[in-house]
């Protein structure tokens, strides 16, 4: 049954607007068109920026309990639209439905939390007396807003992380010009329709989209964007920061996650965590377990028990509650994984389970013997591929873990607190799970990578001081007023 292709606005200035030009938003598991959105012109970003410009630079004053009001009216919309929120991300995306409420729930905390934050966007008194002569001297800093935000978002979390962007933005009163996924930005523009119904002031927040390069060239080059939010892959990233020259650049990029399994780990603990972390959102994520290190003792119960485990997971409608595992976001990225998969197999790497492709759906795949410099070890496979080794002990694993030019988050499995340190100490990440696969985050958290995975941190609190500045104030006070 043909669902109704529905026209979507985009918000540009506060105003829903359409364009002449549009593109088809498809749904990964048929292909099928869901939706026609705006594709918009550079001239449309344009104005959309110069709009955020004027409107941050005329509003003298933006209270934090105007901005916590609006944030908590968000919530409220969020709640009261799960449903419709969850049957978006999942139609657009290829997040099963109990995937999609999960983020829903997530998204809509991130909101609440960002709403909190806007109350305690504080600064603290200098005591300026620490210096000889300046025993008359008091005052303090603070932080302030530091204008247009350029927020560029992927497609594989279409809401959570757009609210990460948005939330903050709005929580620290700066205005936001979101350029969301080309093939998933109907839950960005549902998160936008809760803002103008929450009673966003106009201007404050665009969600301009479009299926070419260049608006996000224009948001990435525009001179009164005051700072780039950037969550994609290494290889954007990296021409992201190029092109943005001396402004601020937030940038969560990708991973290709270790987890260390010790032979004192919790076995079915461990293969639970991993699986799921290996597997959910389709590996589709950026700290999805993609590697696991795993002691020789432990390696022959370890690899029997993940790969039944993975061979129980159900492959199909996105839909069905009952569904662990949908399509990817298309059939190319499908391909890709398997000419990566297939590659390694040529070069030696066994296939334990899965190997196998149908149009946009790749079977979650276990691979072993996987040469350590192959594509699928070095790279991110961003796909439900994970490869397990194993190892002579935990030097080795922090060794090979250490060994490529990510660091996002790393997991390692032990009941030996000493060995948990040693990993806390060695791992070159930016989290580090014990007990858990690298797939664990809590919104509020810290969250960012070392080395190529990114520059930053996000989790509300940290994006909003990214997205200000501190100002010294500092007051000299006449010698015998004292
Ligand atoms: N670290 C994190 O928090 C995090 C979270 C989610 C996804 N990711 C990463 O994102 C990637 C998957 O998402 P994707 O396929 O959408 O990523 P992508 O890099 O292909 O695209 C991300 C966004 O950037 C835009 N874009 C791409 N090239 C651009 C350019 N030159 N100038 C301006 N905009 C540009 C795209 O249109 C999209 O909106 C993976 O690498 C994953 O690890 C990282
Ligand atoms: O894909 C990367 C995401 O940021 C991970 S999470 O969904 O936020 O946990």
């Amino acid at each position: 049954m043909h669902t109704k292709v529905k026209a979507v606005k985009m918000l540009l200035g506060g105003k829903w607007v359409s364009t002449d030009e549009t593109f088809e938003v498809r749904n990964p598991q048929n292909n099928e068109p869901i939706a026609t959105v705006p594709s918009a012109t550079k001239k449309d970003m344009t104005e959309a920026i110069e709009k955020a410009d004027r409107t941050y630079r005329h509003t003298q004053v933006w209270p934090a309990h105007e901005r916590m009001r609006i944030l908590y009216r968000v919530v409220d919309y969020m709640k009261q639209h799960a449903e419709t929120f969850a049957e978006t991300i999942a139609s657009e995306g290829s997040k099963t439905i109990n995937e999609a409420r999960g983020e829903v729930k997530r998204a809509t905390q991130t909101i609440q939390i960002s709403a909190e934050e806007a109350r305690r966007m504080n600064g603290e008194t200098i005591n300026f007396d620490q210096n000889e002569g300046s025993e008359n001297r008091v005052g303090y800093h603070y932080r302030f807003p530091i204008g247009v935000i350029g927020a560029i978002t992927p497609f594989n979390d279409p809401l959570n992380l757009v609210a990460h962007k948005i939330g903050p933005a709005i929580a620290s009163g700066n205005a936001i010009v979101v350029k969301p996924a080309s093939v998933t930005p109907l839950s960005a523009l549902l998160l936008a329709e809760a803002f103008t119904e929450a009673g966003l002031p106009e201007g404050f927040l665009s969600v301009i989209t479009g299926s070419g390069r260049e608006i996000g060239e224009t948001l990435v080059t525009h001179p009164a964007v005051q700072m780039v939010s950037f969550t994609g892959g290494s290889a954007a990233g990296e021409r992201i920061s190029q092109r943005a020259g001396t402004k601020k650049v937030s940038m969560e990029l990708g991973s290709n996650s270790p987890v260390i399994v010790l032979k004192d780990a919790d076995l079915h603990d461990a293969v639970q965590s991993c699986v799921s972390g290996a597997f959910s959102a389709v590996g589709q994520n950026c700290i999805g377990v993609q590697r696991i290190y795993v002691e020789k003792e432990l390696y022959p119960s370890f690899l029997d028990t993940f790969v039944s485990r993975t061979l129980e997971l159900n492959v199909g409608d996105k839909m069905d509650e009952l569904t662990d595992v949908g399509p990817m976001i298309n059939q190319h990225e499908a391909e890709r994984v398997e000419a990566w998969v297939n590659e390694a197999v040529a070069e030696g790497a066994k296939v334990e389970a899965g190997g196998k492709r149908s149009g946009a759906f790749y079977y979650p795949t276990v691979l072993t013997h996987v040469p350590s410099k192959a594509k699928i070890a070095v790279d991110e496979i961003f796909g439900p591929v994970v490869l397990i080794q194993a190892v002579e002990n935990l030097a080795e694993a922090v060794e090979r873990s250490n060994d490529v030019n990510y660091g996002l988050q790393a997991g390692v499995f032990t009941s030996n607190i000493n060995h948990a340190f040693y990993t806390i100490k060695h791992m070159n990440v930016g989290g580090i799970m014990i007990n858990d696969s690298s797939d664990y985050r809590i919104d509020a958290m810290p969250f960012g990578g070392t080395k190529g995975s990114g520059i930053g941190r996000e989790g509300i609190r940290y994006a909003m001081e990214s997205m200000t500045e501190q100002k010294v104030v500092c007051f000299r006070l006449q010698e015998n007023m004292l």
